[in-house]
């Protein structure tokens, strides 16, 4: 991959507070001109991968490079090519939303007030009334204005919908989806929702315990997996690929494999895996088993 190729890489990444190993090992790539998802559970490490995304944090080991620098050498000219939403999308509550805009004009190299303008008078939130008299869904579209505004070229948000009801989510992705068809930036998002992300995001991330489980094209990574149903097993079986999961019923044995074909044993049926069994499957298994493909299985009990 060439560095236009990637807006955001790391190697080795990692992120220690005293004792706790927030991030460890994480080498990846982040594709420009997508919108990519980074899922985990509460604590795997997604708002600490993001801050040091956008260099908020310093690395304990590792490297991150955005949009070809170290975001902690903290250059304007870095600084104004990322936006950055921070979970919660925290707005100064005192301040109207024009004295925010004013506030975000001057703070910023690039900052296109018009473009923030017409996007709050189309969701007609009122310039004259102060940010923490706003609705939760309105503060979200406040601060994503705000951040769109930057016009940046890799926009990262942290857990964006988290506050928001089923409603004001899909306002918040339509939202965003418009500007990445407008714009064509790059978009690096952190969730816990799985099955909203299928409709707007086509690279994926899983982080747990800490550790990158899976990382790739959502497209690719579905078709890589399937789900296996066979006859009650836990012996090895040839050609099943890699088991990341396996679950087993009185006379059944369910196996969801990456990379594998049909047992050669005699009554298995293999069939197309959704993106959020995909999901749930690695965030199920427990801390410190890798996913390393092998030729012959051994299927967990
Ligand atoms: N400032 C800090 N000091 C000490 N430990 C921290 C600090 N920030 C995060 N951690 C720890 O690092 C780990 C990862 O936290 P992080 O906030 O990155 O997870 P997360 O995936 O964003 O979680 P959530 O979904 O709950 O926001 C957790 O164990 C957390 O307790």
């Amino acid at each position: 991959m060439t560095a236009t190729e990637y807006a955001l890489r790391t190697d080795g990444l990692g992120k220690r507070y005293r004792r706790t190993w927030a991030l460890r090992d994480c080498s990846l790539s982040v594709p420009t001109g997508r919108v990519t998802a980074l899922v985990g559970p509460n604590g795997a490490g997604k708002s600490t991968f993001l801050r040091l995304a956008v260099g908020l944090l310093a690395p304990t080991t590792g490297s991150v490079e955005v949009l070809g620098e170290s975001p902690a050498t903290n250059t304007p000219q870095v600084l104004s090519r990322i936006g950055f939403l921070a979970q919660d999308h925290p707005l100064y509550k005192h301040f109207t939303v024009a004295e925010l805009l004013r506030l975000g004009r001057s703070c910023n190299l690039r900052f296109d007030q018009g473009l923030a303008e017409r996007r709050l008078a189309q969701l007609e939130i009122p310039l004259d009334r102060k940010a923490g008299a706003l609705s939760g869904g309105q503060q979200a579209q406040v601060a994503l204005a705000l951040a769109l505004a930057k016009r940046p070229d890799l926009l990262v948000l942290d857990e964006p919908m988290a506050s928001l009801d089923p409603v004001a989510r899909l306002e918040f992705l339509q939202a965003l989806m418009g500007a990445v068809a407008a714009d064509g930036m790059t978009v690096l998002f952190s969730s816990h929702v799985v099955p909203e992300l299928e409709r707007v995001c086509d690279h994926l991330i899983v982080l747990n315990h800490s550790r990158v489980t899976l990382a790739g094209d959502i497209d690719s990574l579905v078709d890589e997996h399937r789900l296996l149903v066979g006859p009650r097993t836990t012996a090895d079986l040839d050609r099943a690929g890699t088991v990341v999961e396996a679950t087993h019923s009185e006379r059944h044995t369910t196996l969801l494999v990456r990379d594998g074909g049909l047992p050669a044993a005699p009554g298995w049926q293999s069939s197309p895996v959704g993106l959020e069994d995909l999901v749930l499957a690695y965030l199920r298994r427990p801390a410190g088993t890798e996913v390393a493909p092998t030729a012959r299985t051994e299927v967990p009990a």
